[in-house]
């Protein structure tokens, strides 16, 4: 199927707030883990969302470029070739962007869809982040707002962070305290900035207690409740049932009473990298170490050709990695509820 239309990715998010089920939303860093994620969502006959990091379209661009612009771009031109030739419908996204990256990162990526929509063609990506999590609110609320004024007319949808998401995020660890939950105030401080669609889409990051990254149990304290009583306050204030569309953070290695949970509070975007990256990585490790003589030329040896050629373990690392997809969208009950 072809990238998501703003009006099919529109219809994807209502469809999930309305059917009680989330999308997948996969970190991808290359064109092995987008094959990977596509090939997740069609194995599991749901439609799902592919997102790259400020970190992930530096390094798409090339390692030594690291120009966050040409590496998202690239990923986005080369998933609307590929994913065409899969049964599912694929929007992309952009993840976590910081106040000092907007300038490299979504300013410009919002330029080129604005060009393109000015053209009569589809934005580029059909939504971007703007975490504003490391500033004070009310600054995170004002650049929200002058975002989505242009997101809104680039026919995007903007995801805003309220309240902090724990663990590692662009490298950097944070700490776990009372900010990884989002309070009934700074939600209603969000509605009353950006309003509740009228404005333009966007989805909600509010926090209760997530962290990227996978842990020992016991070390991080999910509370799915601090989404009810959001929901509740903003809700009863403005007269609507689950007003926000909210997003789930750091859905690597959570249970799944918790996931469940969240989407009935009004969730319909889970993002998974940690668990999908080990996903990738686990049978490359398994090839490495059963072909251990043929991946090296040890003693003077010339090694083995078929071993060492990336694409012997590739297909494992994509199989491994699109099963991990299958049960994220029987997870977040996304399975079999495509748009055909
Ligand atoms: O939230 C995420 C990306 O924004 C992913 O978090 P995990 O790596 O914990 O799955
Ligand atoms: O922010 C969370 C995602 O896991 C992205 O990670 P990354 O910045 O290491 O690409
Ligand atoms: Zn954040
Ligand atoms: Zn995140």
């Amino acid at each position: 199927m072809p990238i998501a239309t703003p009006e099919v990715y529109a219809e994807m998010l209502d469809r999930a707030k309305a059917g009680g089920f989330a999308y997948p939303a996969i970190n991808v860093t290359s064109s092995q883990t987008l094959n990977a994620a596509l090939r997740g969502f069609a194995e599991a006959e749901s439609d799902g969302i592919v997102q790259v990091s400020t970190g992930g379209a530096d390094f798409l661009s090339g390692t030594t470029v690291k120009n966050m612009v040409s590496g998202s771009v690239a990923l986005a031109e080369y998933a609307r070739v590929v994913a065409a030739n899969y049964p599912v419908t694929i929007a992309l996204h952009t993840d976590h962007c910081p106040k000092d990256k907007l300038d490299g990162f979504v300013r410009p990526l919002l330029d080129i869809s604005l060009e393109r929509v000015a053209r009569g063609e589809d934005p580029l990506f059909q939504s971007h982040m703007w975490d504003g999590s490391a500033v004070p609110l009310e600054e995170n609320l004002d650049i929200a707002r002058e975002l989505i004024e242009k997101t809104a007319r680039a026919k995007i949808v903007l995801e805003v962070e309220i309240g902090v998401v724990g663990g590692e995020e662009d490298g950097v660890v944070g700490e776990i305290n009372e900010k990884l939950y989002t309070t009934p105030e700074d939600a209603l401080a969000t509605a009353e900035a950006l309003g509740l669609g009228e404005r333009g889409r966007y989805m909600l990051a509010a926090t209760f207690g997530n962290v990227h990254g996978v842990y020992k149990p016991g070390h991080v304290k999910l509370r799915p409740g601090v989404l009810k009583e959001i929901q509740d306050a903003v809700g009863a204030k403005y007269g609507k049932e689950k007003p926000f569309d909210l997003v789930f953070h750091g859905g690597s290695g959570s249970l799944l009473e918790e996931i469940h949970e969240s989407i009935a509070y009004g969730v319909v975007k889970m993002n998974i990298d940690t668990d999908t990256q080990y996903a990738f990585t686990r049978p490359i490790v398994d090839h490495m170490f059963r072909n251990y003589d043929g991946v090296l030329k040890v003693d003077g040896d010339v090694g083995n050709k078929k071993v060492y050629d990336p694409r012997s373990y590739g297909k494992a690392a994509e199989t491994s990695m699109a099963a991990r997809i299958v049960e994220a969208a029987q997870n977040l009950k996304s399975a079999g509820t495509k748009i055909s």
